[in-house]
């Protein structure tokens, strides 16, 4: 039988409208600090110079910069899923085993879907509640809900090979969703979408961040989408690895399509292309 693949249905995440859900109150305290860490791989390449950055509670930070600037290494030593060769990094002002506690889950979206294929979408949805050993009521609320707000609920019982690209990336983040992160890491999710269904997901990504009090820190390629999702961009440099600039996004949340297409936004990229232009020299000279 062949399968059906819903490519040209966008569900909407439920979460929020403009106006209908309030944030909680985001404390500003630090989520993760990264203390003078740096990478240097077994081979020797030296993937970051010591690193200094620290993400507040509720900021959604982008991480951006030329091929091999280190993104996805950093990504990692906040994820914990790799070790800094020296310095270190504090999260919720404490160890590792912080993560995990009330109030301090951490959850990361790869740019693969990583789907199992073989498995309905609420089962890859249930899974990290499956390995944590959540009982089955509780665990069917937590994917109904994170299902519910990627706007995949009537999608529940199909197979990832019969969801669009966007679709299959919405079931990932409500996998990411279900443990109900504080932290939410992601490695440029969006990139191997087309851009229409990015900047959907962009938007629905920047309600959910909004109204669900997330601190975020995404990577990305595409200055579009940093400026419009984040309220800080870190700018990073090549060989090494390291933080080249930042730039604050003070704009308003939440922000919608008119934002996208206002000289404001207009007047940001060419600004963050102008740095970038400038850490891609400093990243060869
Ligand atoms: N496991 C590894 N062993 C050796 N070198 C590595 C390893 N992982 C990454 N590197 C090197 O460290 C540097 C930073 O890599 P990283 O993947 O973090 O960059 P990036 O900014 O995410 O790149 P891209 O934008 O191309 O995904 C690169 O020079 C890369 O080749």
């Amino acid at each position: 039988m062949r399968a059906t693949t819903a490519v040209e249905h966008i569900p909407t995440l439920n979460l929020v409208t403009a106006g209908t859900v309030r944030a909680r109150q985001k404390s500003g305290e630090p989520v993760v600090e990264v203390l003078s860490a740096e990478k240097v791989f077994a081979n020797g390449t030296r993937g970051l110079d010591p690193i200094d950055l620290t993400i507040r509670d509720g900021e959604f930070v982008s991480l951006i910069g030329p091929s091999g600037c280190g993104k996805s290494t950093l990504l990692k030593l906040v994820a914990g899923l790799s070790e800094p060769t020296d310095g270190k990094l504090v999260w919720w002002r404490g160890g590792f085993d912080q993560v995990g506690q009330p109030g301090r889950q951490m959850s990361f979206v790869f740019q693969d879907p990583t789907l199992m294929p073989w498995s309905r979408v609420e089962t890859n949805v249930r899974l990290p509640l499956d390995l944590a050993g959540k009982n089955t009521a509780e665990a069917n609320q937590r994917v109904d809900a994170a299902l519910n707000t990627v706007g995949l609920s009537e999608y529940r019982r199909h197979f990832p090979r019969q969801l669009s690209g966007g679709m299959r990336m919405r079931a990932s983040i409500a996998r990411a969703l279900v443990t109900d992160p504080n932290l939410l890491l992601m490695d440029e999710p969006f990139g191997a979408l087309d851009e229409f269904t990015r900047n959907k997901l962009d938007s629905d990504l920047v309600s959910l961040w909004w109204g669900k009090s997330l601190t975020v820190i995404f990577v990305t390629h595409s200055i579009y989408e940093a400026i419009f999702l984040s309220t800080r961009i870190i700018i990073m440099a090549a060989r090494p690895g390291r933080i080249f600039g930042e730039m604050i996004i003070s704009e308003p949340h939440p922000r919608d399509d008119s934002f996208r297409t206002s000289q404001r936004f207009a007047q940001l990229c060419r600004d963050l292309s102008n740095m970038l232009t400038e850490a891609s020299l400093a990243s060869t000279g």
